[in-house]
């Protein structure tokens, strides 16, 4: 009943806004389109202000839920129109605050203790109130000011609801819009659905709020609030209160006299330090979340809070997303194709020429801005839809890296609209780069990695056969297909890199296993130094520009 309801509220939004002008009516099979023209919205006039701002009034309409989809379409501009796209950014989640009372019932409950005896101080109004949680704020018994979230009651089933239908829609829109397809509606409604539930949990966002605080900790650049753990469950979550100019009130930071240029360059390297250092991010930096402490003007620092949505990096994806950067920096298209090819981020048999060709073409427009005005977002959102022409599969935690970087872009310029992040990031980038290959990074890779290598020593020899095997079908194949000899050679090439790479690695590993004797901690005076020697020259090999 409840979903018929609910789809009857959807149906009546739709008509009274004239959605129906968003379905590609020539596009749909015939019984779909006699369904549309007979559906009741064609009896409303269409309302006579452009298409987002209805498609805005109509998901502000529809609620939180709603809303929130929307503002987090709005960084999809790979995937929305440009105007569409305008509009959702605009979308405000002003939610009516709940019951006070409940608030309370759901506090007790949850942690088992009345709130007069939590809190010495508990405000029954909330300080805000969002789509999912409210926020009270209170006083602990010894003095500290916190703040109390509140998951909203009832919202998972309106999630789950409202999460239900848009599935609903975006299968038919897939399944009967061919150009639809592209939009991924079905992808993209699934991604959503992750997000906001895992934004249900509060034990997770106070999981990831403390991880972060560790991260940070004693940092000039970013605080993060305490948690108070003894007081959160999944539904209540106490931390420290925090005090700060909101970022996107610009006009009292300026006021205040922060050091506007410093403070943008540091939110880049906030951003870099969390991606290659830590490889944990936080990725809902919407200004909402954002503050700063203001009481050192000359050395403003960030204040981050509600840390629900966070992005981690595998070594790996570090790697290629520094490596693009820097080749896209250097123009160097054809080493961006490369990279994706020999990570296998696209397919192997894709033609190297043709990609470089495609990321030049979408890359080069650009750099006609100067340096100052590049987006770092804008390029990897524009090497993504290149790559997925070509068949990359969609990388989830990078698109939400790519969202985050755009927010990040945005929020520096508009802080210091001269912000130049390349030159913030790339000695950044360059250094992390060099760490990498230098010896101690070296060193505590094979450390990390010579556990595994010594489990699959027994099936080395295998591996040299099958890759010797493999050598000989090629010679084979070589002769019966003249006509592909290119591509053949170009996996000849790559063959011989993995022999060369079988050796190297067994060089390594030899070293490595000497090394790994012993879980002692190793000491500087106590290292195998002709171990190490073998096994930084066996990595340099291997890691030398090929
Ligand atoms: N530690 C804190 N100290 C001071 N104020 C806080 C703190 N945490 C939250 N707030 C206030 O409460 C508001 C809502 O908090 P938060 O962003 O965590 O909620 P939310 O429900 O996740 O909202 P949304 O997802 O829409 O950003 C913040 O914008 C801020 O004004």
């Amino acid at each position: 009943m409840r979903r018929i309801n609910r789809l009857f509220q959807i149906v009546w939004v739709i008509c009274r806004y004239r959605l129906d002008e968003f379905a590609p009516l020539t596009l749909l099979p015939l019984p779909l389109r006699l369904l549309f023209l007979l559906a009741p919205w064609r009896l409303f006039p269409k309302p006579q202000i452009p298409r987002g701002e209805r498609l805005r009034r109509a998901l502000e309409e529809l609620g939180p839920i709603f809303v929130k989809f929307g503002q987090i379409l709005s960084t999809r501009k790979d995937l929305l129109p440009e105007d569409l796209a305008d509009e959702l950014k605009r979308l405000q989640d002003k939610v009516p605050p709940f019951a006070s009372d409940m608030a309370v019932r759901i506090i007790e409950e949850s942690l088992k203790s009345p709130v007069s005896e939590l809190f010495a101080d508990f405000q029954t109004y909330p300080m805000a109130s969002a789509s999912i949680a409210q926020v009270h704020a209170a006083t602990l018994k010894n003095g500290k000011e916190v703040v109390v979230k509140v998951i909203r009651p009832g919202i998972e089933k309106t999630i789950r609801l409202d999460i239900a239908l848009m599935l609903l829609v975006a299968r038919l829109v897939e399944n009967y819009w061919e150009d639809g397809k592209r939009l991924h509606p079905v992808e993209v409604v699934k991604d959503y659905e992750h997000t906001i539930i895992d934004e249900l949990d509060l034990q997770r966002e106070a999981a990831n709020t403390s991880q972060l605080k560790r991260n940070f900790a004693g940092s000039e650049l970013i605080y993060i609030p305490e948690v108070y753990w003894e007081m959160t469950h999944s539904r209540v979550l106490v931390m420290e209160r925090i005090y700060g100019v909101p970022i996107a009130d610009v006009e009292q930071l300026r006021k205040a006299n922060v050091n506007m240029k410093l403070l943008a360059e540091r939110g880049v390297e906030i951003f870099f330090t969390q991606v290659f250092r830590d490889s944990f991010f936080h990725a809902d930096m919407h200004p909402g979340n954002i503050f700063v402490d203001v009481s050192n003007p000359a050395n403003p620092r960030y204040i981050a809070i509600d840390c629900g949505i966070v992005g981690t990096l595998t070594p790996e994806d570090q790697s290629y997303l520094a490596r693009n950067l820097l080749a896209f920096f250097r123009r160097d298209y054809r080493q961006v194709a490369v990279l994706h090819i020999s990570s296998g981020w696209v397919p192997g048999h894709t033609r190297v020429n043709e990609f470089e060709a495609a990321i030049r073409t979408v890359c080069e427009p650009i750099f006609e801005r100067p340096l100052k005005d590049i987006s770092f977002g804008q390029f990897l959102m524009r090497l993504f839809q290149t790559a997925r022409r070509f068949d990359m599969e969609v990388q989830p935690q990078l698109v939400l890296l790519q969202k985050t970087l755009l927010n990040i872009e945005g929020l520096g310029r508009q802080l210091y609209p001269d912000l130049d992040l390349w030159s913030t990031a790339q000695p950044f980038l360059e250094n992390w780069m060099k760490q990498r290959i230098a010896p101690p990074g070296l060193l505590k890779a094979i450390k990390q990695h010579a556990p595994d290598w010594i489990e699959q020593t027994p099936e080395l020899p295998q591996i040299l056969y099958e890759a010797f095997d493999q050598l000989r079908h090629l010679d084979r194949y070589n002769q019966a297909n003249q006509d592909s000899l290119a591509s053949l050679s170009r996996a000849f090439e790559k063959d011989k890199q993995q022999r060369r790479d079988f050796w190297l690695a067994g060089l390594v590993l030899a070293s490595a296993a000497a090394m790994a004797i012993g879980d002692q901690p190793l000491r500087l005076t106590e290292l195998p130094w002709p171990s190490v020697m073998l096994a930084v020259a066996g990595l340099y090999l291997l890691m030398r520009p090929k």
